[in-house]
Parts: structure tokens; sequence; C-alpha cells
């Protein structure tokens, strides 16, 4: 009894170990032949999704050295043609992890069998130079987000306090703040400061992780990258305002704008992955979040349009600034990653156009991707602008104040686009770029980024008086950025809207009662058949749009030249054909207004 104890114990590790090792090389497998390497992730048949990525990463990280032992020492043949794969996950494990190799099976133990040999050809070539250094070169910090909904910020900072964390003051400027995160004084594991753009954001060294404390297992406190953050804190919703975000799983942006919307309003969140709308249910309910409606289902098909104002479309894309990511098929040079590209760009493209096209009282909408590629950022932008006549663009980093990497040049939209270098900004790469619609009264525009960056002015005096003031301006802060109390602002916005309103009246009495009427309808079956999209209504209605967009989304070929070309061309035909969907559309609120 007592000697059979181990054994069993043994045999389920040695499974579990396989196990991993055998979805790893599954995955590489997949990734290799253009699949997302995120999708993947989050499909594994395994649980320890953290344990799983570690592997993966020191597997891309060491892949370029693997290739030349596996060549030199003809492993493969000699093994039987073991999988290519598995034996690049296995040697990482054998040579680079902190546990070693485990387990006994026939793989693991033919794959030991070449740890001196490989010592030596690591040796005699020099191959450490090989290592992908992309991810170790850049300095990121590790940002953890306030969640506002459970918690404050000065409850965090209370509690970091406790914890024998010093902060450090927030510098003036953008440029000393980056300064400083890069500098040796940050290095220090119980140092920290607070965000320059985002107050409920907190930077820490990497290597400060809080899986001990009850905040961080709450969810109070959520690791989340300042790139990210920017996208939610760019739409900027307002209060009791209807938003809809579009690619919401796992839902690290809807719970960040349900938080700058305190949690009032109405936040519809969308994703068609069933596995990662489990996670977004999940994640929203553990972080919070009230104020959602989620919904399983291609964005393209969703139902709701009157009353979302704010729209944030944050697509699948190819990763590629992800600074832990080092994939060998991002560089641009593989044939696969060109052909997913593509095929991304014109996801985004349709989804963007979608957007834009459809919901008649769109206010705003933020464009996002983790993509360092032209071709699903730029691209797409002067396209959707091109066709989109009703919408421009905002200045995005002049409402992150002294940000200065705009989008890539060459493109009518680079001058109005956010881009977040890794190497320079400290944070994984990420594109932003925010629509309004052109006929919003310029001046609600202009308040609008005047009031972001109204709250940076007052954050820079904060900054300076330091710490115990802390709480007071905190409150200042938040009140321009969530809800526009400046009563010199609010009387003369709210002179344009009482107008604006009392113009648009009837026709939204109508509409409403028409929404309720119909909608509500809608709202039992779409919550019925959210997974399965079985409403034969819906369907054809969204195979409408679908098709619509479908064939109005071209894409963007990079020379300016052509582009001209083609908007001209699209604008003519815009003329005869998107005009007159748009009179159609204004003929009908007539008719409602005049019944
Ligand atoms: C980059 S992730 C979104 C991350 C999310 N915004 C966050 O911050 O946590 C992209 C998501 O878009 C979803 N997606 C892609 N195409 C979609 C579509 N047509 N309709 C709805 N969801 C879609 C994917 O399932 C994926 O979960």
């Amino acid at each position: 009894m007592v000697t059979e104890k181990p054994v069993k114990i043994m045999n389920k590790n040695h499974d579990k170990t396989t196990g991993l090792y055998k979805i790893a090389a599954k995955i590489l497998k997949k990734v290799k032949t253009g699949s997302s390497f995120k999708t993947q992730l989050y499909q594994a048949q395994y649980p320890n999704k953290l344990l799983l990525n570690a592997v993966l990463m020191n597997v891309f990280k060491w892949e370029n050295v693997i290739d030349v032992l596996v060549e030199k020492s003809n492993i493969l043949e000699k093994e039987n043609n073991m999988d290519r794969e598995l034996v690049y996950v296995l040697i990482t494990e054998m040579m680079w992890s902190k546990f070693g190799l485990k387990g006994t099976a026939k793989n693991i133990l033919a794959v030991k069998k070449y740890k001196d040999e490989f010592l030596q050809l690591m040796k005699e070539n020099d191959l450490e130079k090989l290592t992908s250094s992309t991810h170790t070169k850049v300095m990121k910090p590790r940002f953890f987000r306030v969640n506002t909904l459970l918690t404050t910020l000065e409850k965090i900072l209370e509690k970091l306090s406790e914890l024998k964390f010093i902060k450090l003051k927030t510098p003036k400027s953008y440029a000393q703040f980056l300064e400083l995160i890069k500098s040796d004084k940050f290095k220090g594991r119980n140092v920290f400061v607070q965000d320059i753009h985002i107050k409920e954001l907190l930077v820490f060294n990497s290597k400060v992780k809080f899986y001990e404390i009850e905040e961080y297992n709450n969810g109070s406190l959520i690791v989340q990258d300042k790139a990210s953050c920017l996208a939610a804190y760019l739409l900027n919703p307002k209060s009791n305002s209807t938003v809809l975000d579009m690619c919401a799983a796992p839902g690290m942006k809807t719970s960040h704008l349900a938080a700058i919307m305190q949690n009032t309003g109405k936040l519809y969140a969308v994703d068609r992955s069933k596995e990662r709308f489990y996670i977004l249910q999940n994640m929203l309910e553990k972080y919070g979040v009230q104020n959602v409606e989620t919904f399983n289902m291609d964005a393209l098909t969703f139902p709701y349009y009157d009353d979302v104002k704010y729209i944030l479309l944050d697509p699948s894309c190819s990763g590629s600034g992800i600074v832990d990511r080092v994939r060998n098929d991002s560089s641009g040079q593989n044939q696969n990653f060109q052909t997913r590209l593509k095929k991304l760009a014109n996801v985004h493209a349709q989804l963007l156009n979608h957007a834009l096209k459809s919901y008649p009282n769109l206010e705003r909408l933020v464009y996002s991707t983790c993509s360092a590629n032209h071709e699903e950022n730029e691209a797409v932008v002067d396209e959707a602008l091109s066709i989109n006549g009703k919408f421009k663009l905002l200045d995005c980093t002049k409402m992150v104040k002294g940000w200065t990497n705009k989008g890539a040049p060459g493109y009518d939209c680079s001058e109005m686009c956010l881009n977040a270098v890794p190497s320079v900004d400290c944070t994984n790469g990420f594109f932003i770029s925010v629509f309004v619609r052109r006929d919003l009264e310029d001046n609600d525009i202009a308040e609008e980024e005047e009031n972001i960056e109204d709250s940076e002015d007052i954050k820079e005096e904060r900054v300076v008086e330091d710490n115990e003031i802390v709480d007071k301006k905190v409150k200042i802060l938040k009140k321009p950025i969530i809800s526009n109390n400046d009563t010199n602002v609010e009387n003369k916005s709210q002179i344009k809207k009482n107008k604006k309103r009392k113009r648009n009246e009837v026709v939204k009495e109508e509409k409403v009662f028409e929404h309720n009427e119909i909608v509500d309808k809608k709202v039992k079956k779409v919550k019925k058949s959210s997974i399965t999209n079985t409403n034969k209504n819906l369907e054809n209605k969204s195979q409408i749009i679908k098709n619509k967009n479908i064939e109005g989304t071209p894409l963007v070929k990079s020379k300016n030249a052509k582009r001209r070309e083609r908007r001209l061309k699209l604008e003519k035909a815009n003329e005869s054909s998107g005009l007159q969907t748009t009179k159609t559309k204004k003929q009908k609120k007539v008719k409602v207004e005049e019944t």
C-alpha cells in the first residue's frame, strides 16, 4: 500500500506533463501554418493557460537556436521521424526551462539522450546569440488598473502603502515619465508610479506580481497594459450613454468602459467566439460590471442600432504588436502570414464600415488593434474614411498629451492616429484611431478634446503637490473626464443639445415607439438564440447588412495616388448609390415626423 501511492502520483504527473508538451506542440504547428496564437491558446484543452503560454514563449525565444541543434544533430531522422514541433518543445524544456524536462515517455527519454551533444553544439557555434531578442530588449513595466467599480484609487494606494510600496512622483511631462520608468530608480520591486495619462493606472516594475493579495484576486486590481487602456480612455463615453463593444471578449476594455461610465447607461458587449464569450461573462461578473448586456454573436448581426452613441471596435488581429509574442511568421516574410494579414484586414474593414454605416446615432468610434502592421491599421482607417464621408478623425496624440508616435507615414490618416511603440512607450505595440461624426457641431468635439487635455493640466498640478493631496485632486480629475461637470462647458453644450433635442424630439419619440415594439420582440429572440442565431428575421437582416458590407469594403493599396483615384471613383459611386440610401433614410425620418 505504502509503495503503491507514490507510483500513482508519479503516473498522474507524468500524464499531465506529457499532455502539456503535446498540446504546446500542437499549437506550435497551427501557429506555423498561419493560425492566431491567441486563439489557439484560448481554445486549447489545457486548464493552466499561463503555464502553456510560458512554455510556448520559451520555444519562440529559442526557436532559431533549436533550428541549428535539430539540423546538426539530425535528431528527427535518428529518432524515427519524431514530430518536429514536439521535439522543439521538449528541447526547450530540457535546455532552458526552470523545471527541466519531466516524464518518462519514450519521446522524452529519446530527447534527453542529446543533452550533452546540444550543450557542446551551443558552445562550439556560439548559438546563444541567435535567441530571439525582440522581447528581452524591450523594457515593459507591469500596469495595474484600479477597478473603480469595486474599489477606489485611495483604498488601493493605502493598501500599497501597507505593503511598503513607495509611490514615486509622477513627472510633469510624458518624456520625463518615460525616462523615470526606464531608469534604474524603477528597477526596485517596491516602487510604483501613477500613470501620467490614465489616473487609475498604476505602473510597476515588470517583476511585480500580486497573485497573493486580495485586491488582485477579487478583481479590484487588474493587470492591463497601458496601450490597451488607451482605447476606452479615448472613446471616453459619457455617463448614461449607450455603448457597443463589438469585439468584447475577454472583456478587459468592456470592464474599463463600464468603469468610465460608472456602471450607468447601457453597455452592449458582443463576441462571436463561444469559448471567449464564457470568459467574458465570468470576467465582467468578477469585475463588478452591472450596466452590460452580453451577446454571443457576430457583431455584423447585432440588431440594436438606434440608441448606440459610442462604439469600440477592437477586432482579432495578427497580434504582431504584443511584446511577448515573438513569432517569425509576423516578420512579414512568411507567405501564410501575408495571406492571414489580408484576410484580417478585410474583416476589420468590414466591421468598421458596418459600424460607421449602420448606427444612425453613432457619434464616436474607436478602432484599435494590437497589431504593428499597417495593412490592419492605417490602411483600414483610410479606406473607411474614404467611403464614410459622415465621419472624420480626432487627433489622438493631442488627447494623450506628450505622446509622439502617430500613425505610420504615407497614409491620409497618419497624423491623426496613435501608435504605441514598445521600445519608446514601454507598452505593447498598439494602434488607435478615433472617428467622430462630422455633423456634430465642431465645438462639441473640441470641448471633448479639451476635456481630456484639461485633466492633464490638473494632473500636473497634483503631481507637484504629491501624495497627500491625491485624494482631492483625483475627484477633480474625475469630473471633466467622466461627466463634463465644468459648468461653462455644460451650459454651452447643454444649449446646443437642447436645440438639437428639440429638432429631433418628434423623430425620436416615434423611433422609440417603433423600437419598443419591434426590438423588444427581438430582445427575447436574441437572448434565446444568442449562441445559435436561429432567428430567421435577424439572420436575414444581418445577411443583408453583411452582403452590403462585403460589397462595400475593398482594401487600401499603399500608394496614395491609387487610393485617391479609387476614392474618387467611390465617391462617384456613392453619389449614385450610397447617397441615395442616406436620402431614403432621411426621407423616412421626414415621413415619421409628418405622421
Ligand atoms: C482582440 S480580441 C478583443 C479583446 C477585447 N476587446 C478586450 O479588451 O478584452 C478580439 C475579439 O473579437 C472577436 N471577434 C472577431 N470577429 C468578430 C465578429 N465579427 N463579431 C464579434 N466578435 C468578433 C474575437 O472572438 C475576439 O474575442
